[in-house]
């Protein structure tokens, strides 16, 4: 049979990153491919050209068997190709329905037009168990259930070979689960899927056959039946990955972090925050576990000084943080980092990176009055070692700390916003889904960093929807569930199905 997709001798360059080098695989039709490759290695640069974002610079494409040349994502769509993004492309305020007619259709308000793309909707809604309502306004829906309209605008544009760039960086497990069972759908159509995913689990559980890309080129590939986690990792990172880090023993120090009944009610009076109560010691690592959107990101918005408590106090070292009789955050983040608080916030797109800045100047955003020489002015001098120093412990790829930020692969800006904050030496660190879009070589490296900063006498709280990476870093970990916490467990009494239960708000009153 045909492949779906062919690519001979793609190369693509960025001035002197050469983000494609040489790459040649095929994809067979009807099957599930994985893209896999640490951050940088080139395979978003590879989708992005298959896409029509981008011309290789040398090289070709061919689609069913034919050679095209793909110059914009109106002619991959038009050959059948569909793209879900990590960051969705929706209008919040319109529904499902105006989203997917939105660029496709000419005038998408027309009355009969829009009853008969509703219909259709429906039926591929039904035929997929997508479970979409087409009239409902995206931002009522979840981050599974908007996920679900992209893929549904792709296959109602009749996209035959799917690509997903890390679709499950976002999802809880059930979540994730019900994706693969609408990609197995997919598959069972004769359509075609490529995954790019960092997690080898689900390589392993969902793809036919595997591509490694290393330094843009490729690096191996395997039918995923004849691989294991174990041998892709081997390929990927080019030398053996520790399953389980060693930890030194706990020996927790004084309270660094006393959170007593902390409050938050939205603008809109919905109570976010209830009751909570939370304590970190000096070399203590805490784990906020729980499905996203029960309150975690709201409790680091608060103790980052990036919103205001509507009741409660919190201590640091003893001493209250500043909010009393403060009207709004403002220059609050700056005071906490003063007093010792670092934060790795959980959308670093959004919170963490200034993107038109260099890597250089971000490695120091938050942070200039440590970079000032004795008249208040930049130091460039240690501005510049301390950027080096970062690159080099957090292995930032491409190690150019001119380049402009928002240039690197989402893995390699993540390092540099880890090992900002890392370097800062904090009491406090909060990190937030340190490792998303992180590959499992920086995985290892981030959780050292981690552990040692935990060894070193920093109270860290770490929130994570990864159980693995909170079974691998934490002390203790604390679920919460509808804003408040539900329960806490010791590391030794690590259990999945208690967590699980506690995540769903179950509780010993
Ligand atoms: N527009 C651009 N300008 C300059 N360099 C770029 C551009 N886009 C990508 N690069 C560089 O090309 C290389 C490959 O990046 P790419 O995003 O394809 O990697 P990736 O494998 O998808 O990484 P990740 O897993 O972190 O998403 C990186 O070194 C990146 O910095």
């Amino acid at each position: 049979m045909q492949p779906a997709v062919e690519f001979r001798n793609i190369s693509k360059a960025f001035g002197p990153v050469q983000a494609n080098v040489d790459v040649s695989f095929t994809i067979a039709k009807g099957s599930i491919h994985g893209v896999i490759g640490e951050n940088g290695a080139g395979k978003s640069t590879l989708m992005s050209i298959l896409y029509g974002y981008y011309r290789a610079s040398g090289g070709h494409i061919l689609i069913d068997g034919q050679q095209r040349d793909i110059r914009s994502s109106h002619e991959a769509i038009a050959l059948g190709i569909g793209m879900v993004h990590q960051h969705f492309m929706l209008v919040e305020n319109f529904t499902v329905l105006d989203n997917v007619m939105l660029g496709t259709e000419g005038g998408f308000r027309l009355g009969a037009k829009r009853a008969a793309v509703e219909a259709r909707l429906r039926e591929i809604c039904q035929r997929y168990a997508l479970e979409i309502d087409p009239l409902a306004v995206v931002s009522d829906l979840s981050v599974g259930a908007q996920q679900r309209v992209e893929i549904l605008k792709q296959i109602y544009r009749s996209a035959n070979i799917l690509i997903l760039d890390e679709p499950t960086a976002v999802l809880t497990a059930q979540e994730t689960a019900s994706l693969f069972e609408i990609l197995r759908t997919f598959k069972a159509q004769g359509k075609t899927i490529i995954l790019i995913t960092h997690k080898l689990g689900e390589i392993m559980e969902i793809t036919d056959q595997v591509t490694v890309m290393r330094g843009g080129r490729v690096a191996g590939a395997t039918a995923t039946a004849a691989s294991s986690k174990e041998a892709l990792a081997g390929m990927m990172v080019g030398r053996p990955i520790e399953s389980e880090l060693a930890r030194a023993p706990f020996a927790p120090g004084a309270p660094v972090l006393e959170v007593r009944g902390l409050q938050l009610d939205d603008k809109d009076k919905v109570r976010r925050l209830a009751e909570i109560d939370l304590t970190i010691h000096a070399g203590e690592i805490v784990a906020l576990a729980g499905v996203s959107g029960n309150g975690q990101s709201e409790l680091l918005e608060i103790l980052s000084g990036m919103r205001l408590p509507s009741s409660g106090t919190v201590a640091l070292n003893g001493v209250a943080l500043p909010f009393a009789r403060r009207r709004d955050a403002d220059g609050l983040p700056a005071q906490f980092r003063e007093l010792g608080i670092g934060h790795v916030p959980e959308d670093r797109l959004r919170d963490g990176v200034i993107k038109d800045f260099s890597v250089m100047q971000n490695s120091v955003f938050g942070y200039q009055d440590k970079v000032a020489n004795r008249w208040g002015l930049f130091d460039f001098k240690r501005i510049a070692q301390r950027c080096g120093a970062l690159i080099k412990n957090f292995d930032v790829r491409p190690a150019d700390p001119d380049m402009r930020i928002g240039l690197l692969s989402g893995g390699n800006q993540q390092k540099v916003v880890i090992g900002r904050e890392v370097m800062a030496k904090p009491a406090l660190l909060l990190v937030g889904q340190p490792t998303r879009g992180v590959d499992i070589g920086t995985i290892e490296s981030i959780h050292k960093e981690l552990l040692k900063l935990r060894d070193a006498g920093v109270a860290i709280l770490l929130v994570s929807v990864e159980l693995e990476e909170v079974r691998a870093l934490a002390d203790r970990i604390v679920v919460m569930s509808g804003g408040r916490i539900t329960g806490g467990l010791k590391i030794e009494e690590f259990d999945t199905t208690r967590i699980g239960l506690l995540m769903g708000g179950m509780h010993k009153k």
